[in-house]
């Protein structure tokens, strides 16, 4: 299931950011929509079983707490953090953990909370490496994915937009640590790379 995503112009409160933001991509309301479709979905796929959440940190945290609300599912989450970025908005393809899980998955249902794929290659490393714990199901919700930057094909079964190659941030995404706390998703103005 994925959407294509379009500009919707508006900009919404912008936590003092304003000033750095080119255009929103996808409105608070827009995210908050699709999250709840997903959840509906992932209910009823998951119907009669308990979902281990596993949120990649920092990028998913907002997404984690919005998803984990709306799935009307007994769930439990864990947290992984993984650093994949050669510099500010490339993907290295390198992949060390930060933070691993806390608990041992096997024979859990893991579901893991993805902000967005690019090249793949993270998502790629983070599977097999999971994979490997002997989790009794393993799936993967990912709010945004970029279609035309994909490396390495990676099995998605839940995708919530699909956007264009540009880089994003709002809604836990970050440059440099900034606007995460963004509620919307948006671009930023060429001269803040400056
Ligand atoms: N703030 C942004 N972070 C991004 C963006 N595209 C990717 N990323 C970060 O990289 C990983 C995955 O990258 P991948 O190339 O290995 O698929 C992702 O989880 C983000 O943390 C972006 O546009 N803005
Ligand atoms: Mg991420």
């Amino acid at each position: 299931m994925s959407e294509s995503a379009t500009s919707t112009g508006a900009l919404g409160p912008d936590h003092g950011y304003g000033p750095d933001i080119d255009y929103v991509l996808l409105s608070e309301e827009q995210i908050q929509a699709k999250i709840a479709e997903l959840a509906a979905q992932i209910a009823d796929d998951y119907a009669g079983k308990e979902v281990l959440l596993v949120g990649v940190l920092k990028g998913a945290v907002l997404f984690m707490s919005d998803f984990a609300r709306a799935l009307q599912l007994p769930t439990q989450m864990e947290f992984m953090a993984v650093s994949s970025y050669g510099s500010a908005t490339s993907s290295s393809g390198v992949v060390r953990i930060l933070k691993d899980l806390d608990r041992d998955i096997t024979d859990k249902h893991v579901l893991v909370l993805e902000d967005i794929i690019d090249s793949g290659l993270t998502l790629s490393w983070l599977l097999k490496n999971l994979g490997g714990r002997a989790p009794a199901s393993l799936e993967v919700c990912a709010l945004l994915r970029k279609p035309d930057a994909v490396k390495v094909e990676v099995p998605v079964k839940y995708i919530g937009f699909d956007i264009p190659n540009e880089f994003v941030v709002g809604y836990g995404l970050d440059y440099a640590e900034r606007y995460r706390d963004l509620p919307y998703i948006a671009t930023l103005k060429p001269e803040v790379y400056q």
